[in-house]
């Protein structure tokens, strides 16, 4: 056999790609053609074979090859190469035998053997779920809507009258949850076996070293894969957003409520602005210690730019990428890769959020209770000094925190701008607010008031149920195969949560697309007993982290609100367009007119903000 050729594969791939692989790959040498050689495995595998064995002398029509484990030591170089010019060859000579009718004769061999073993194996296990009928070839891929898919899966779920809906397109199957039934049965009872996530091939756009490292993104709990990096960042990052915890963050919340509510009421053309302020700048404070200063900042657009990176990249994993990774590498000025165009466009937002409030924490090192960045580099600094490994590394450090950031100021943004839409949509609802809020001592609320509020709790209940941010969830993945009510369940499924059709299903929610916070009431206090929303904040070991900080920041903000205005229709114009189907769910920035409800209020919040304003510039 001769052996010709250079490999350009490096060692550090491979190791990565099997780092404790050892086995057994099978060659048959066809006698008539020398060495000519059909492999069955050492094709796809791209690891070092002992060069030895291939030495063997007797062209025989079968040998074995040991695949060495490639754990600890460097490998053979001359291995390598060998391997690569082994199957240079092998290719070559391949060609040589190939006809037309021979490739299609081996196409139709191939097809046809996948298909038997398919439905061999289909046989032996229970059936998927139902499935509304895919298209040739294409499968599911042109029948689900790219805008409110939700809507569509929730009619499905009617039509087919299952909860459980399988769909699959280019091999990627998922599958949509659209009752709480199933939701907590598969993602919270049997929790572990569903606490994947799927690859999220258009956010991996930009391969660098790591794989979520991709799209400007350092490691991010939200889109890490179930294993030990993902536990790692889980363990630093749950903690510190524990119920029990959070109330460490009450100042800061307290604060950029009065700050939000006075903007409001200052400068209502821009009300936006007031709104995403008060959203960044508390997970700013707490994640770098940084403050907002002004409307003007530069954190706000940053914030604001990657949530539309994000946003506007569509429900996660339902891109064509996504459905059909190799896409990926197809022009992007082709009509159908616009998301792709669009989070390559966008990418420098993901950078900058993780890279530039970094920076700018760092450049004034402080105490490490000073915020989540401090303390991490802090502990980074003493293991480094006593010559600790740190597993937790600085990329980690900084993913995490930008995490913080980005998972944590829009969703609570957008929940406000609901609030102000729903109080501005319904006038009796807010006149029941004002009521219950009045009913306090004349003072702006606190987070001691917040108990004697139930009222204004279940406002926010009944905006979470109406338009869920995430209407889908963010997928998990399926680990191993399952059953569900005699479904079969295959692994590696994604797992969508259709929360938005849980929210509105009618047996559960009387006129589902209404706002009525009373609902959750009990009969006999005038209200029609129906069960608090769930799954907003996701489900099972994936469940939102930052959940306890949100409902605190929402509470505290809209009892402010509630205390210091009434909110009303633009005074000129018109409210605008409230909503974007376009990927998710998206809030529009509509107008509405902002009026204190009464002088006092104005008078007391004006004084409040300007004795924060004052103690500020006593700690500087
Ligand atoms: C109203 C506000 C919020 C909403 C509606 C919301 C919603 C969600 C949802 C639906 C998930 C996916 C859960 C799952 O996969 O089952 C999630 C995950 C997550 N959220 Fe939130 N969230 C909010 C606020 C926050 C805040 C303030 C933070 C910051 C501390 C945060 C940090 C995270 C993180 C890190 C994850 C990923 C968890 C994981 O994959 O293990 N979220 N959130």
């Amino acid at each position: 056999m001769s052996i010709v050729g250079s490999t350009s594969l490096k060692w550090g791939q491979v190791s990565r790609k099997h780092p404790r692989y050892a086995g057994i790959c099978m060659l048959t040498v066809l006698p008539t053609s020398g060495c000519s050689m059909i492999d069955h495995r050492a094709l796809q595998l791209e690891m070092p074979i002992d060069i030895r064995q291939l030495n063997h002398p007797s062209h025989q029509s079968s040998f074995s090859l040991y695949l060495p484990c490639l754990t600890g030591t460097d490998p053979d170089s001359t291995s390598m190469t060998l391997l690569l010019s082994f199957k240079q060859h092998f290719t070559y000579q391949l060609l040589d035998y190939l006809t037309i009718q021979s490739t299609i004769l081996l196409l139709l061999l191939g097809i046809s053997t996948y298909q038997v073993v398919h439905f061999l194996r289909a046989r032996n296990r229970p059936p998927l779920p139902t499935s509304p009928p895919g298209e040739f070839l294409l499968g599911h891929y042109r029948l689900v809507p790219e805008d409110a898919a939700f809507k569509k899966y929730a009619e499905w779920s009617k039509e087919y009258n299952s909860d459980v809906l399988f769909f699959e397109t280019f091999g990627t199957k998922w599958i949509v949850l659209n009752s709480l039934e199933s939701a907590t049965e598969l993602l919270e009872k049997r929790g572990s076996n569903y606490a994947d996530r799927p690859r999220f091939v258009m956010f991996e756009d930009f391969q660098l070293m790591e794989p979520t490292h991709r799209m400007g993104w350092s490691p991010t709990l939200t889109w890490l894969r179930w294993g030990p990096k993902y536990h790692l960042h889980r363990k630093v990052l749950q903690p510190p957003f524990a119920k029990s915890k959070v109330g460490q963050y009450q100042d800061y919340q307290l604060r950029e409520a009065l700050i939000c509510c006075k903007s409001m009421l200052d400068d209502p053309e821009n009300w936006v602005i007031a709104v995403r302020r008060f959203a960044v700048a508390i997970v700013l404070k707490i994640s770098y210690g940084l403050n907002v200063d002004s409307p003007d900042s530069q954190w706000i657009k940053l914030a604001e730019e990657s949530a539309e990176a994000i946003g506007k990249s569509g429900p996660p994993a339902s891109s064509i990428m996504d459905r059909f990774p190799l896409t990926r590498y197809l022009p992007t000025w082709l009509p159908f890769m616009e998301r792709l165009r669009y989070a390559r466009t966008w990418r420098h937002a993901i950078e900058d959020i993780t890279r530039l409030p970094f920076e700018a924490a760092m450049s004034s090192p402080t105490s490490p209770t000073k915020s989540f960045v401090h303390h991490r580099m802090a502990i980074h600094n003493s293991n480094l000094e006593r010559s600790i490994p740190n597993d937790f590394t600085i990329e980690d450090i900084k993913g995490a925190a930008a995490t913080i950031v980005i998972a944590g100021n829009d969703t609570t943004a957008a929940t406000l701008m609901l609030l102000v839409l729903y109080l501005l949509k319904n006038p009796h609802v807010q006149s029941l607010a004002h009521s219950e809020i009045s009913s306090l001592p004349h003072n702006l609320p606190t987070f001691s008031s917040l108990p004697s509020l139930p009222f204004t709790h279940l406002l926010l209940q009944e905006t979470y149920r109406l338009n869920p941010l995430s209407p889908l969830g963010i997928p998990h993945s399926s680990i191993q195969p399952d059953t569900y009510k005699g479904m079969y369940i295959p692994p590696n499924t994604i797992i969508y949560q259709n929360i938005w059709a849980m929210n509105h299903n009618p047996s559960i929610y009387s006129d589902p697309d209404d706002f009525i916070p009373e609902r959750y009431l009990p009969v006999d206090q005038g209200g029609r007993g129906e069960p608090l929303p769930q799954g907003n904040f996701g489900f099972g070991r994936r469940v939102c982290i930052g959940r306890h900080l949100a409902e605190n920041s929402l509470m505290i903000v809209l009892a402010t609100i509630l205390a210091t205005m009434e909110i009303g229709e633009p005074e000129t114009g018109e409210v605008g367009e409230e909503w974007s189907f376009r990927g998710q769910a998206i809030v529009m920035p509509f107008r509405a007119s902002f009026r204190p409800r009464s002088d006092k209020m104005k008078e007391l919040l004006d004084e409040a903000v300007k004795k924060l304003d004052e103690e500020e510039g006593e700690d500087r």
